[in-house]
């Protein structure tokens, strides 16, 4: 298996007592895996670590390989941007732009021609069914639907990791299935899924729980 994402002596705190200790983890090319745990012991933050956005207090992440504690802000911004798509748990959609801006923003910080995703992005509004939504601003849609449009924009380009926290939270049984099929195909396709989940029924699709 080839790794994706491994941690060695993860360390974080906000203060001086550490909320993540001594964190040793592996997660495979292909996977598709739950982060649980009680509100509160740091679900989200260790998203945020892996996903670049915070720095360990010690320790080491590598992703695809690769040492990251060393990289720069642009170098970290660059990862982010080139190799992770990200679901954070209240959507973050801009809500000065319409939807599909939304879902193609990204696209931007790739030097990629944004034009060029509309018609990838409308399917993909469409599949998760907030199609007729794309010329709306984020303020005229549902909890529910914010969300289903931030899963769009993480996906869009099939990024080798998706981070999502609590993708499924404002989602009736049948959208949360949506999206965890969607899950499943990404990480068949030999990239790697990791959701933060409060949701048994989204535990039991997925291959593995790392409990914290
Ligand atoms: N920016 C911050 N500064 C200081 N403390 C923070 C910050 N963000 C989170 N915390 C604290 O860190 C702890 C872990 O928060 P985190 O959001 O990672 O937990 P979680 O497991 O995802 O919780 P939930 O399941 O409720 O979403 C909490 O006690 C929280 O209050």
């Amino acid at each position: 298996m080839t790794v994706a994402i491994s941690t060695s002596d993860l360390t974080f705190g906000y203060g001086a007592t550490p909320l993540i200790e001594g964190w040793d983890q592996r997660i495979d090319c292909g996977e598709l895996v739950a982060i649980t745990g009680p509100s509160g012991c740091g679900k989200s933050t260790l998203l945020y670590l892996l996903g670049l956005m915070l720095s360990p207090t010690r320790g080491e992440i590598h992703i695809g390989g690769s040492p990251t504690s060393r990289l720069k802000d642009a170098q970290r911004a660059r990862f982010r941007a080139e190799r992770f798509g990200f679901v954070f748990q209240d959507a973050a959609l801009d809500t000065t732009r319409t939807v599909l801006d939304n879902v193609i923003e990204t696209t931007l910080y790739r030097g990629e021609s944004a034009s060029s995703k509309v018609p990838d992005a409308l399917a993909l509004l469409e599949r998760f069914g907030v199609g007729l939504r794309a010329a709306a601003r984020p303020g005229q849609v549902s909890g529910g639907q914010a969300q289903r449009i931030a899963l769009c924009r993480a996906l869009l380009h099939k990024p080798e990791i998706v981070l999502a926290d609590e993708p499924t939270g404002n989602l009736d049984p049948a959208s949360a299935a949506v999206v965890l099929d969607a899950f499943r195909e990404h990480a068949s396709s030999g990239r790697t899924v990791i959701v933060v989940t409060h949701d048994p029924s989204v535990v039991a699709k997925c291959d593995r729980t790392i409990h914290l």
